[in-house]
């Protein structure tokens, strides 16, 4: 008997994921597996029926294996519903209910309510649910065809029990681990600026209100930059866009390289740069952005242009102050840049009262 994971595969094959069919393939080979020891295992027990149909089972999950190695993914799908539900009932009929074959179609349900369109789903559980209770309603009323003695049923009971615990365990593994990625996905892609990065402007005013309220509790200095790339325009205009944007991710390097893990670093607006220093009040917010000016300065921008470029930078920096919101610590970051920019550049101005 095999597994039902690649049931998972039931309904339209668009949208399933590569890591999708390559689970599948991983299943036909575990199911194949199990199949070959279920054939010495009923030889053993005396069932050669049962056996030579695990020799069916095994030659349906090779053919489903290559089918999905060659991309037939359909027909993988139609051989191995057909494999499991047919597997199923054959076991049953044969040796009884008792011998627990029926465990493997409850695999489909989890497979069918996480992959198959909605659509799709709620006929597929109910025809399950159909075959289920059909199976035990005819096995209610009929004999085994060929029973085996009753502790080789309680052997091939437990085997399939632990064969199935085995495999839901492998399935929710692999869900939950779907799952969380996606999750994880999702998160970055709501929370960072996708060309250098850093955190966007939604994610960084978020942890920088949280920053506020903190100060605001504790009283600890948080200092805050502006930085702006001078005459950025310039370097589109001369290396064009592409070149630019490799700019914006080489600041975003430098950025991180010359900040503390603590710092919180945004991409504010185009070439404009929001940084959050907790624990610092304004002498060293200043030190910060000197040392920051100054390693955009030193780079080798060769490595970007192709021909010597001084990038120069100007920074406003400001600090919290109790009971006022964001915006306004911003703002004044923001007067101090401009006084940089107006100031001739490539300078780094503190706010005033
Ligand atoms: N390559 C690239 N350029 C961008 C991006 N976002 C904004 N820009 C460009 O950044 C430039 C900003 O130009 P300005 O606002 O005039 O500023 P500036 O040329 O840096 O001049 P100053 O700030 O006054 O020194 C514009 O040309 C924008 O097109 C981006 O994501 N990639």
């Amino acid at each position: 008997m095999g597994s039902t994971e690649t049931s998972a595969t039931y309904g339209a094959e668009t949208g399933r994921k590569p890591q999708f069919w390559r689970l599948a393939m991983r299943c036909t080979q575990i199911a194949g597996t199990v199949d070959v020891a279920f054939f010495f295992l009923f030889l053993a027990l005396g069932s050669p029926i049962l056996a030579w149909v695990n020799v069916a089972s095994v030659a349906m999950y090779a053919g489903a294996y290559y089918a999905l190695k060659n991309r037939q993914n359909g027909l993988a799908i139609v051989l191995i519903w057909a494999e499991v539900l047919l597997h199923a009932a054959l076991g049953i009929i044969l040796i009884g209910w008792g011998s627990g074959f029926h465990y493997y179609l409850l695999m489909f349900i989890p497979a069918i309510c996480v992959s198959a369109p909605r659509r799709w789903a709620f006929v597929a559980l109910l025809t399950l649910w159909g075959y289920y209770v059909a199976l035990d309603v005819l096995m209610w009323s009929i004999e085994p065809v060929q029973p085996i003695n009753p502790l080789a049923l309680q052997i091939v009971h437990l085997f399939n029990l632990s064969v199935v615990f085995a495999m839901f365990s492998y399935l929710s593994t692999f869900y939950l681990k779907t799952v969380v990625r996606a999750h994880q996905k999702l998160r970055l892609l709501a929370t960072t600026d996708p060309l250098t990065g850093l955190l966007n402007r939604r994610h960084m005013t978020y942890l920088a209100d949280r920053e506020m309220a903190r100060f605001n509790r504790s009283g600890h200095p948080v200092g805050v930059l502006l930085l702006d790339i001078d005459h950025f325009k310039a370097i589109n205009d001369e290396f064009g866009h592409e070149v630019g944007d490799q700019v914006l991710a080489s600041v975003a390097d430098i950025l991180r390289n010359q900040l503390r893990e603590q710092d919180l670093v945004s991409r504010w607006g185009g070439e404009e740069f929001l940084i959050i220093l907790p624990d610092t009040g304004i002498e060293k917010a200043q030190v910060s952005a000197e040392r920051i000016r100054q390693a955009i300065l030193d780079f080798d921008w060769r490595s970007v242009t192709r021909t010597d470029v001084h990038l120069t930078t100007s920074a406003g920096v400001s600090e919290f102050r109790c009971g006022e919101r964001l915006g306004a610590a911003v703002s004044r970051a923001d007067r101090a840049l401009y006084r940089g920019k107006a100031g001739g550049r490539n300078r780094v101005e503190l706010e005033t009262a």
